[in-house]
């Protein structure tokens, strides 16, 4: 694809200068390495390659957002990396250690909010869960620094007044919130996140943000999260990993990216209105969109995947009969650097929320090679928790 190779090219050249690219030998701070993960479901004409030779590093303290379309092979890649699917090829390490060498070692190094408010017990109270949640990965919530945790969690995610109130009576917001303080109830070196904001309002997720930003600068905690929200990738991320088609097609600092893209974004704007044909070929190559008619002037806006696009664009519309007014270079967000990396404005669905999807979805997965004891955090209790039957690992490590 184009578009994803120049961005790629892009994000190349800015790692050889070293100003944001990760990918390539670990260093002491590789807390994270994935090194030619291929996995493929199925087989013969059915197979499907979810991941292709995909390789990054992150370093401790980073915050990555994980972006792709549906089906680009993140949550098969974020599977892979909590050791919850064996790669066919390649490997993952968690501070050095490989996931499939030493999976239990790798847990204890990992945590991961996969399904929002669905991972914590509903009739514990919110304190209650901490301290379950502390235990199962082997500390005592007795212990000082491990109530002093809690109590800073509490305190940051703004659930002091509900420490003591069983979640399910808690507002959607609020059971989030639960949930992403048990994710973080025991110290690990790296969390995973999946859509961390998603039901919150606008104040509890700006403090999320905040928190978020504050464990990985202050405990050098490791972040990779998904997230179908650009604004809260753009707040909190370091550095964004696009995937499509099972290959990372950009890897790079928010900044980078969103630089290769300062130059390539514009809104034409035309006097009279383009005949449909026209604004179909703008709308097919060059991803023209946001048509707006104002008076007798019609205008849209494009980001380019390259440079020479721009001539060939106006072209198009020079060759029409309606005389062009301005041509105005655009501030891109991290929406529409996305969008042109992945090629699929037109396939980008548009959930029931009004927003677009790009995050990962982990709710419908259910794998051969997902029984590991991972899945004991993540396991859907619904509304009925406490029916829940402790796996090995939650047997082992109390
Ligand atoms: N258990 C499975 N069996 C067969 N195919 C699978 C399985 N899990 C994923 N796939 C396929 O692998 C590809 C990558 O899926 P994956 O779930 O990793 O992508 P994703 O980027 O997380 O997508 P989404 O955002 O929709 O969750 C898709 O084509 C998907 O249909």
């Amino acid at each position: 694809m184009t578009g994803s190779t120049s961005a790629t090219e892009h994000s190349k050249s800015a790692s050889d200068r070293g100003e944001g690219g990760r990918s390539g030998e670990g260093t002491d701070e590789t807390v994270v390495s994935v090194r030619g993960l291929t996995k493929t479901y199925g087989s013969g004409d059915d197979h499907v390659l979810a991941v292709d030779g995909v390789d990054f590093e992150i370093d401790r303290g980073t915050v990555v957002g994980l972006l792709g379309p549906n089906g680009a092979g993140k949550t098969t890649a974020i599977k892979a990396m909590l050791g919850l699917v064996v790669p066919d090829e390649g490997s993952v390490t968690i501070e050095g250690i490989e996931t499939t060498d030493a999976p239990r070692a790798v847990y204890r190094r990992v945590a991961a909010m996969l399904e929002g408010a669905r991972n914590v017990y509903w009739r514990l109270t919110v304190r209650e869960n901490l301290r379950f949640f502390a235990r199962l990965g082997g500390h005592d919530p007795a212990e000082t620094d491990v109530r002093e945790r809690h109590d800073r969690l509490l305190e940051d995610l703004d659930l002091v007044e509900k420490a003591d109130v069983p979640v399910n009576k808690l507002s959607r917001g609020m059971k989030q919130k639960t949930s992403l303080a048990c994710t973080l109830a025991r110290e690990t070196s790296v969390v995973f996140l999946d859509e961390p904001t998603l039901g919150l309002d606008v104040e509890s997720s700006l403090d999320l943000r905040a928190e978020l930003r504050r464990l990985a600068e202050r405990e050098s905690i490791t972040i990779v999260l998904s997230s179908h929200d650009m604004d809260v990738v753009e707040d909190v991320c370091d550095r964004v990993i696009v995937m499509n088609d099972g290959q990372v097609v950009a890897d790079d600092s928010l900044e980078e990216l969103v630089d290769v893209f300062r130059t390539q974004t514009y809104r034409v704007t035309v006097d009279g209105t383009l005949a449909p044909e026209r604004r179909e070929r703008l709308e097919s190559e060059f991803g023209a969109d946001g048509w707006t008619t104002v008076g007798d002037h019609q205008r849209f806006d494009a980001t380019l995947r390259r440079g020479e696009d721009f001539y060939a664009m106006m072209d198009v519309v020079r060759e029409s009969p309606c005389p062009l007014v301005t041509v105005t270079a655009l501030e891109p967000d991290l929406e529409d650097v996305f969008l042109a990396l992945t090629d699929r404005e037109s396939e980008t669905s548009t959930a029931g929320n009004g927003e677009t999807e790009m995050g990962v979805k982990m709710e419908s997965e259910s794998e051969s090679e997902s029984e590991s004891a991972f899945t004991s955090d993540t396991e859907s209790v619904g509304d009925d928790p406490q029916a829940h039957t402790p796996t090995q690992t939650e047997a082992a490590d109390r």
